[in-house]
């Protein structure tokens, strides 16, 4: 049995599935990549695998809770650390109350180290905060209590370059304790650095499940060249594909070894050779055989399969119910479809001995 059990998982919000019948499992200590583009269902899954949602179909194992059995899911939560994509900390609140609160709660025998690598300003506001600020202070309120899972959406948004390789190197180190991490991503580059695995979502569905490494192969590398003067013509290589040229610059997409493009460019009187890992673009392009990156594209399940021409999209050309244009929209799926709620409300009855009026945190980041 792996630390996360997915098997059939679904959520049908009606106009879209947010998640459409996942199967995949996440094994003790590792660090698995959920990588997708905007809208392609990573958030639903994960408020689907801490019991924020309630699934239309399948089920999911969470450190051996079924996601359906409320009080065995109340358990295992307190071996489980969060990082919500949309904070949604007590505005008027410290960050110091946060994690007193977070604590008073579930432990906080990391806290002091984890500030000492995450240092967001505890005695202001959090309404004062920057979106690094808030995000640092989730990551510390996320780690504190030593979880055997973290769960995290889109963990290294609003952090600038040099905390976002701070996060990926602690994350690596927790992964080395034994920590198994599961890690929602729109940028391959962070999850090529981190993840053993990684799980590809579009449009609700789970299209890849792969090393990395054997990812990365696939999509082959970018090449982009700089010829001289003169350089008129460039024969393409086994293994280049979209080749384009523009003036004396040319770029390909290569799938072969090294050693043999190596050898083909000494033929040419080449100014400059960048080799960039692909796109996140150029993985979907070899996947799907489309490059829908970024866009928010309804997911209408076995209603259109994704075709060698092009999306799986909605193509009514209207955007799909998204919960981040209307608030309300969570909140009415929460209160008609979530039985959790109840249940969330209960841990906090059963935990919170401080009082829910001055709750320093929301629903969402208290999963
Ligand atoms: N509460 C909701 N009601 C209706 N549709 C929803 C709701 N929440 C999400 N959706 C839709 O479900 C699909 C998946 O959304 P989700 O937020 O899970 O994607 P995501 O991969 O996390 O995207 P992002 O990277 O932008 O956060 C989208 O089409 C979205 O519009």
């Amino acid at each position: 049995m792996g630390t996360i059990d997915v098997d059939g998982l679904t959520k049908d919000y009606g106009e879209v599935l947010g998640a459409n019948d996942l199967a995949f499992t996440v094994e003790e200590g590792e660090i698995f990549g959920f990588l997708g583009p905007n809208g392609a269902g990573k958030t639903t899954t994960i408020r689907l695998l801490l019991g924020l949602l309630e699934p239309t179909a399948g089920t999911a194992r969470v450190l051996g809770a079924d996601i359906r059995d409320e009080r065995a899911l109340i358990e295992a939560k307190r071996r489980i650390g969060y990082l919500p994509a949309d904070l949604g900390f007590e505005e008027k609140s410290t960050g110091r109350r946060v994690l007193e609160y977070f604590g008073s709660i579930r432990g906080d025998s990391r806290r002091e180290e984890l500030l000492e690598l995450f240092t967001p300003p505890l005695d202001r506001e959090i309404r004062e905060y920057s979106s690094g600020n808030r995000q640092m202070l989730a990551l510390v309120q996320a780690f504190m209590h030593d979880p055997d899972l973290v769960i995290m959406d889109e963990p290294t948004s609003g952090l600038d370059p040099l905390k976002q390789e701070r996060l990926l190197e602690f994350l690596r180190d927790e992964r080395d304790r034994g920590t198994t991490i599961f890690f929602s991503s729109h940028v391959l580059s962070e999850v090529r650095r981190v993840c053993d695995r990684v799980g590809i979502l579009r449009e609700g569905r789970l299209v890849a499940l792969e090393d990395v490494e054997a990812l990365l192969d696939r999509g082959g590398k970018q090449v982009r060249l700089r010829l001289a003067e003169g350089e008129n013509e460039f024969e393409p290589i086994d293994g280049a594909t979209d080749l384009e040229r523009a003036g004396r610059s040319v770029t390909f997409t290569y799938t072969g070894e090294y050693n043999a493009l190596l050898s083909h460019l000494t033929s040419y009187d080449v100014l400059d050779v960048e080799i960039d890992e692909p796109s996140l673009e150029t993985i979907f392009m070899h996947y799907y055989g489309t490059t829908d990156e970024g866009s928010d594209a309804a997911a209408t399940g076995d209603r259109d399969e994704p075709t060698a021409d092009g999306p799986a999209t909605d193509e009514r050309g209207e955007p799909a119910a998204d919960k981040r244009d209307d608030p309300a929209a969570d909140e009415r799926n929460e209160s008609t479809t979530d039985s959790g709620s109840e249940s969330r409300a209960e841990e906090r009855r059963s935990t919170d001995d401080s009082g829910a009026e001055n709750r320093p945190r929301s629903e969402e980041t208290d999963a």
